[in-house]
């Protein structure tokens, strides 16, 4: 009989706690179950609150939010949370997690439970006043984890972004109410431009993306310098030639965010200063139209506002690792303080399409590297005719089903609407550096071998000029010039 009550205890009662297990996870009793547990828990330790908060007290970006909210949303504890967002991502296929207002998250870290509150303030009428992040950690816990737990969300953080597919491109808003609102509004950057897809003189496009390259690892270099770490760009040139598209294809090779910034919505000079603070690094800052704005006085931005912008006197204090670019049509009209060296570091000159960048267009629009026509087509381009490639790639793309009609139609495109965009009559270009030399200051790994004085470091004009002469580019024959200014090797 013993025996019998024995293995009878012995079915049943893993079949009791099986039955117990299945109704918990089925009904989310478990999920009461472990709340009321944290709750006693939390009921018999004693809490510290460390808060990271978006904006510091004047209105600067804290890098460490951002680390922290690529660290939460990267948590798979954030499905657990009763409230959670759900995005779309750079594929029609990905679906992103995010943490709603005032949810909370938890988190473990040797042993130790944390929570995280995602705080969210607003103003009455609605306007985001004030993010922040609430850590919440035992007392107990906190001398031992807190240090080794803020480093992990370091490197947890740099590693997203590392892997991040996903760009930001942000807009400002206009004026703010209360100062330490914030100014960027974010939507997904998705703009396909790469470097390979833009038609540039090869040995141009390789001087960039080194110039990119050595800009990217020469952190201890710019600080030893004791120089904020931006790099300023000018593209200038006419419409339709790919400056905007170049942007893209920076931040794409880069894997920066782009933050556009519209000048027009800019109050005045501190309100520009504001819009800086609250950049993050690892960004393109960029203005569009710099000069068609100044012209037409569309900004209420002085001179020495944007003179302070460029030096990067704002941005030494809030991060570094940015790269501000500045496009226009023509730099004729602009003040010579604003393109000094160390204002712009690299002029790229964007002009009409000559033949071979005309080769490269239809390469990449038809799929053609060769065709019966090209002669024409040469020989059209060298009796000066020439159009944006904005133009080209239109005709490219409305005819792709056919690339003999296609470059029929930019024949005949040319032919009567040669003059396109040029000023001063049949072949001459929007250029100014077709007249004037081109100078380059050394790239980056000349100046970082040199000592720590930056005069030092750099070669004379003259040894520059002879040292890089070979890489001097007819603005008339390459499609893009890189034009560095001279002032930078005078100084
Ligand atoms: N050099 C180029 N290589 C490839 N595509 C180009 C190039 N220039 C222009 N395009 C194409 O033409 C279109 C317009 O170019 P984009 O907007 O970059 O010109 P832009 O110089 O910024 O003109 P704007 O001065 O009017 O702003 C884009 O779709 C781009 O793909
Ligand atoms: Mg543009």
């Amino acid at each position: 009989m013993l025996v019998v009550n024995i293995l009878l205890i012995l079915f049943f009662v893993p079949c009791f706690l099986f039955l117990v297990r299945f109704i918990l996870y089925r009904t989310a009793l478990i999920l009461v179950l472990r709340k009321w547990v944290n709750w006693v828990d939390d009921r018999i330790h004693v809490h510290q609150y460390l808060k990271v908060a978006e904006l510091s007290e004047n209105g600067q970006n804290n890098e460490f939010y951002r680390r922290v909210f690529l660290y939460i949303n990267s948590l798979p504890s954030i499905e657990d949370s009763n409230f959670t967002n759900l995005f779309s991502g750079k594929k029609s296929t990905d679906i992103i997690l995010s943490l709603d207002d005032n949810q909370v998250i938890q988190d473990e870290f040797l042993g130790a439970r944390v929570d995280w509150v995602n705080k969210v303030e607003r103003f009455d009428h609605g306007g985001v006043c004030n993010r922040s992040f609430l850590l919440r950690i035992k007392k107990k816990d906190k001398r031992r984890t807190l240090r080794p737990y803020l480093q992990h969300i370091h490197t947890v953080s740099d590693d997203i972004e590392q892997r991040r597919s996903e760009l930001k491109l942000f807009i400002n808003n206009g004026p703010p109410e209360n100062p330490l609102n914030r100014r960027w509004r974010s939507v997904p950057f998705t703009h396909h431009s790469t470097l390979d897809t833009i038609a540039m003189d090869a040995d141009l496009k390789n001087k960039v993306k080194s110039d990119l390259e050595n800009f990217i690892k020469s952190q201890n270099y710019y600080h030893k310098m004791g120089r904020a770490w931006k790099r300023n760009y000018l593209l200038y040139g006419p419409s339709g030639t790919g400056k905007s598209s170049f942007i893209g294809a920076m931040a794409n090779f880069l894997n920066y965010d782009v933050y556009d910034i519209d000048l027009s919505r800019v109050s005045d000079d501190s309100d520009l200063k504001l819009l800086l603070l609250q950049t993050s690094s690892r960004s393109l800052i960029v203005i569009e139209d710099l000069d068609r704005l100044i012209d037409e006085k569309l900004t209420t931005t002085t001179l020495s506002g944007l003179l302070n912008f460029m030096d990067g006197i704002v941005n030494s204090c809030c991060g570094d690792e940015k790269i501000m670019v500045f496009t226009m049509n023509s730099k004729e009209q602009i003040d010579p303080a604003m393109l000094r060296p160390g204002r712009i570091d690299v002029h790229i000159h964007f002009p009409f399409c000559d033949f071979n960048s005309f080769k490269y267009l239809a390469n990449n629009y038809l799929g053609v590297k060769e065709h019966k026509l090209f002669p024409q087509v040469e020989e059209i381009f060298h009796s000066g005719a020439t159009m944006s490639p904005a133009a080209i790639g239109e005709l490219m793309i409305v005819n792709r089903s056919s690339p003999s009609r296609a470059l029929k139609s930019v024949i005949t495109a040319l032919q009567s609407n040669g003059t396109e965009g040029k000023i001063g009559g049949k072949g001459k270009r929007l250029s100014d550096s077709a007249s004037s030399p081109l100078r380059l200051e050394p790239p980056p790994h000349a100046v970082e071998t040199g000592g720590t004085n930056w005069k030092d470091s750099v070669p004379g004009a003259k040894e520059v000029r002879k040292l890089y002469g070979l890489l001097r580019l007819k603005s008339c024959k390459s499609p893009s010039s890189f034009d560095h200014d001279p002032g930078m090797i005078e100084r």
